[in-house]
């Protein structure tokens, strides 16, 4: 994904411990992922237990000194700070330290800016960087040329580092204008599906938790798959046949994450979105992370920012062949909650099942009941689940197919 004639960085990840318990240290793992994923390489990491971080320099004097000794030692190139930094602070750390200073944001928009294939997610990532750096302009300058390449110089934006503020406006405004037609485009295709009739799942979660693979098992949408961070970062649908009468929608969409950056959602809004207008949530959980209640309380977090709360909620607990002991996990969240992988295609029928009934109860069906004994038809007429109309069910009958009732009426 990232070409190798890059210079490959080599980093110091900072973070600084405000609570004193181990969600430092797991953050910075991710940051090290992320780092990874980016094209970096990670020489050393530093924790500072501080009960705030310092407005000016992130982190303490004292620790900056020892920084810049595991710098030397290590010849480490720049460092990633596990929060989003202030232009003063970047510009603090840089004076002190002589060295790239980058930041778990910029992180994010660099991985964004190598993955962005459509257009619209160009135009987004573009948006999300100018807006990062019209804030830091005096800070970031010299940080970002110093090295004439690797993170944070990715993407669209790259040549227009240079450019003074009014020209970052400028351009703003007009990538806003441009992302306002592509939502326009986005809503016309909303609403060709709605009247199509056919309801829309969307698979969220966070990143790398498996939604491609579980589409892909599915539908063959031929998805990439990835075992790096936000490989996908445009959405893709495919039509998934339940049974006999019934098909849906699946969306896969963009990964979510801890500290997902501000800018980042307020670009990437209405590719985030699509997880609103959908009718059901699949919630894809990777089972197999230590850090999985954390990674669901995200997941969480995100929708109700987006607004898309007050859905059937189906949880399927991911990568099942890779949890040694496998627990019977319940998602008190959501209406299912099913064990799946992707990769041996457990639990994958019995989603579509649960997928099945939910819009079951959605829709006004008739079930047409037919008797062995060929005594006649039987038919129930149910409304979101409830029983409207009953005719005589006599024994040893057997369900032959649920039929919505528009479809009905034209039999
Ligand atoms: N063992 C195992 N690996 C899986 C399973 N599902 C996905 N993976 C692997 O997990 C990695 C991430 O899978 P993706 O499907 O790309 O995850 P994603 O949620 O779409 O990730 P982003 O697009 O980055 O947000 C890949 O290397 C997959 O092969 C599973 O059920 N079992
Ligand atoms: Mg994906």
């Amino acid at each position: 994904m990232i070409s190798m004639d890059e210079i490959k960085e080599r980093v110091i990840l900072v973070a600084v411990d405000t609570d004193g318990s181990d969600q430092a240290e797991q953050s910075l793992d991710e940051l090290g992922e992320l780092a990874k994923t980016a094209g970096a390489e990670v020489v050393g990491r530093m924790i500072q237990p501080r009960e705030n971080i310092h407005p000016g320099t992130y982190i303490g004097k004292g620790k900056i000194l020892e920084l810049k000794e595991l710098l030397w030692e290590t010849h480490g190139t720049g460092i990633i700070c596990d929060d989003e930094l202030t232009s003063v602070q970047m510009g603090n750390l840089e004076a002190e330290l002589d060295c790239k200073i980058m930041d778990r944001t910029l992180l994010i928009l660099d991985i964004f800016a190598a993955r962005a294939v459509s257009g619209e997610g160009k135009i987004q990532v573009e948006l999300a960087q100018l807006k990062y750096r019209a804030s830091r302009l005096a800070g970031l300058g010299k940080s970002l040329s110093r090295l004439g390449g690797g993170i944070g110089t990715r993407g669209p934006g790259e040549k227009k580092l240079e450019m003074d503020r009014r020209l970052i406006r400028e351009r703003i405004s007009r990538l806003k204008k441009e992302l306002k037609d592509v939502e326009r485009h986005r809503e016309l295709i909303r609403g060709q599906r709605k009247q199509s009739g056919l309801k829309v799942a969307a698979l969220v979660g966070y990143t790398s938790a498996g939604k491609s693979s579980i589409e892909n098992a599915l539908t063959q949408a031929g998805v990439l798959e990835d075992a790096m961070l936000f490989s996908t970062l445009d959405t893709t649908t495919r039509a998934l046949t339940l049974d006999n009468t019934q098909e849906i929608l699946l969306t896969d969409t963009v990964g979510f994450i801890n500290k997902l950056p501000h800018h980042l959602v307020e670009a990437f809004k209405s590719t985030l979105e699509e997880a609103k207008y959908a009718d059901i949530i699949v919630h894809v959980v990777d089972a197999s992370n230590p850090q999985m209640d954390a990674q669901m309380h995200v997941v969480y977090e995100t929708l109700r920012q987006l607004g898309a709360e007050g859905k059937p909620v189906i949880t399927l607990f991911n990568k099942q062949d890779k949890v040694e002991n496998p627990v019977n996990h319940k998602d008190l969240q959501a209406d299912y909650s099913i064990a799946t992988s992707a990769k041996t295609g457990q639990g994958l029928e019995e989603f579509k099942h649960a997928l099945l009934e939910i819009i079951r109860k959605e829709q006004i069906y008739i079930e047409r009941l037919y008797d062995f004994s060929e005594a006649g038809k039987i038919q129930l007429i149910r409304s979101k689940g409830q029983l409207l109309s009953e005719e005589y069910v006599p024994e040893g009958i057997e369900v032959k197919a649920y039929v919505p009732q528009d479809i009905y009426g034209r039999l």
